[in-house]
């Protein structure tokens, strides 16, 4: 095949996927390279009614869109970093996360609402969310919404709750801002390994001069840097994105610092372990918050979680 100056990316259909397609799109455009966006459709997208915590196995979103990258038919695919697996196939690669947007849960609303003191029906379908509200907000009730953002407003609207408790980056990006009524701190409400951040994800074998391009014009390498510690920590706490596990590190100076845990599904038992390190070390930072988060409490969480799902 001749050699072609176009990079062709993978994406799911959704609008906020697409959005971030045309986002990475944007940054690799000043290089000279061309690209083509290809939307795939993965077993998340259809599966609408049963929580992503039912449907099991780990990548739910990802799994088709990989196999292209594995019989090369696109070159890289653009992934909420969030929903990506700690453990991803071996001929791939993560080569590039894009700039961390803010990275808190915000609440959403189309009336006036306080999470704090009203009775809300809030709609998520994140068990982090959800045992995060029981222990929190004890006054609100959780219910459990799904599909594309755009469609959880509509259901919100109609009346199945008063609230919506998301990603900011999310509601950013889709032009919410508007709707937005409650900024939560991450200092307790801690969000998900990755969120907030862009992954790109390619084979490994990939072109070399195409790697490059991603490297120099999409990658933010201090963003880079603080993933690797949470999905470190992911990985050695074998989670999913159906664990109500929650994993934060950002740069304090010249050393990442990264809060992570996990919380029991009724939100009684909250396991937080904050260390840091320098940036050579973030790897062996995740392995170390992990196993002590299992140590003291995490790995009976994790094992009641495995016997209810
Ligand atoms: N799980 C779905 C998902 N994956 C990424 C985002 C938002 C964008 C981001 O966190 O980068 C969302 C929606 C949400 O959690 O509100």
């Amino acid at each position: 095949m001749p050699y072609t100056k176009t990079i062709r990316i993978g994406t799911r259909g959704s609008k906020l996927a697409l959005w971030q397609a045309e986002y990475v799109a944007s940054l690799i455009k000043p290089s000279g390279y061309t690209t083509e966006i290809v939307p795939i459709e993965t077993r998340g997208d259809k599966i609408l009614d049963v929580s992503i915590a039912k449907i099991g196995s780990k990548g739910v979103f990802t799994e088709e869109i990989e196999a292209k990258l594995l019989d090369g038919s696109i070159d890289i695919a653009v992934h909420s970093a969030k929903d990506l697996s700690s453990d991803i196939p071996e001929e791939l690669e993560l080569v590039a996360f894009t700039e961390r947007e803010l990275v808190n849960d915000v609440v959403i609303s189309d009336r006036q609402v306080n999470i704090t003191s009203d009775k809300l029906k809030i709609g998520t379908s994140s068990t982090r969310r959800v045992a995060f509200l029981k222990h929190f907000y004890p006054n609100a009730e959780a219910v459990s919404i799904r599909g594309n953002l755009q469609t959880r407003i509509s259901k919100m609207k109609a009346g199945e709750c008063d609230a919506l408790l998301l990603a900011y980056a999310g509601v950013h990006r889709m032009g919410y801002d508007n709707m937005i009524v409650d900024k939560i701190e991450t200092s307790y409400f801690v969000p998900a390994v990755g969120q907030g951040t862009i992954a790109i994800e390619c084979h490994k074998k990939l072109d070399f001069k195409k790697k490059e391009i991603i490297a120099n014009w999409v990658n933010h390498p201090a963003t880079e840097v603080c993933l690797h510690a949470e999905r470190s920590f992911l990985k050695t706490l074998h989670g999913g994105c159906s664990i109500p596990a929650f994993g934060y590190a950002h740069i304090e100076g010249d050393s990442i610092s990264l809060k992570a845990g996990i919380i029991s599904l009724d939100g009684q038992r909250v396991i937080k372990v904050k260390r840091s390190s320098s940036f050579e070390n973030v790897k062996e930072l995740g392995e170390m918050v992990a196993n002590e988060v299992l140590n003291i409490g995490g790995e009976q969480i994790l094992k009641e979680i495995r016997q209810q799902l």
